[in-house]
């Protein structure tokens, strides 16, 4: 699995998994979720204090689902939520309502994030559309000042997934678990320095090419 995709072949490969193959999205989110929350735990970080910074598409519905996975191992985790709840997506909004039933904390208070040992990032991933301005920067100058291991779901936030670039401000992660495939905007000198360790997850989402065409 080692081929690099683009942010439109990421979008349709999702799309042909869920309405054409008929994976419920909701599965492959909850994959995500997984495959990052395994690689925080064979990756070694320092557990103690864990924040989720997610926003309200999809990404952030994979590091909700994370913070979940974490809740349940009684390991301390929060939740720092950027942008309007109302306006999730609706499996974000689900992951929102599950993480409600197990009473994982919600905070909006930076200091919580800057005193964090791990960080995830789960703010954008490729549906990053324009610079990022406003809390959404602040949010992240703070992951980036802090000392915490930062993890990033999918793209680290803040880099075009197509061509690497920062747009506005991005997180400088220490790991990074991409889906399906590797972006090739990751492997610009840009997004290399960004993404750090490069983890890629197979979530049940393939291109044309792979076994789907096989008869
Ligand atoms: N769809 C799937 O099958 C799966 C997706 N996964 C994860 O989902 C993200 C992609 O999710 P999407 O909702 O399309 O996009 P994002 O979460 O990256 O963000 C979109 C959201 O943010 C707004 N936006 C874009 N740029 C900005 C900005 N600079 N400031 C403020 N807001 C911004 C935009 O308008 C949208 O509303 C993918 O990366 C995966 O992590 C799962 O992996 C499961 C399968
Ligand atoms: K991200």
């Amino acid at each position: 699995m080692s081929k690099a995709i683009t942010i439109a072949q990421a979008q349709s490969y999702d799309a042909h998994t869920i309405n054409e193959i008929g994976i419920p999205a909701m599965v492959l989110m909850e994959r995500a979720a997984l495959a990052t929350f395994n690689n925080l735990l064979n990756d070694d970080y320092d557990l103690t204090r864990v924040v989720v910074v997610a926003a309200t598409g999809n990404n952030g519905g994979d590091g909700i689902a994370v913070a979940r996975l974490l809740k349940v191992r009684n390991i301390d985790v929060a939740i720092y939520l950027l942008g309007d709840p109302a306006k999730a997506t609706d499996q974000t909004a689900q992951q929102l309502k599950i993480a409600n039933y197990y009473h994982i904390p919600f905070t909006t208070d930076l200091n919580d994030v800057i005193n964090a040992t791990t960080i995830i990032d789960a703010i954008f991933g490729v549906g990053l559309s324009r610079p990022i301005t406003g809390k959404f920067a602040e949010a992240v100058n703070a992951i980036n000042a802090t000392d915490a291991s930062t993890v990033a779901i999918d793209v680290p936030s803040g880099i075009n997934a197509d061509s690497g670039e920062t747009l506005g401000v991005a997180v400088q992660a220490d790991s990074t678990t991409t889906m399906a495939y590797k972006k090739v905007g990751m492997l610009t000198a840009n997004g290399k320095q960004h993404t750090g360790i490069l983890h890629v997850a197979d979530i049940g989402i393939y291109g044309a090419d792979h076994v789907e065409t096989i008869k």
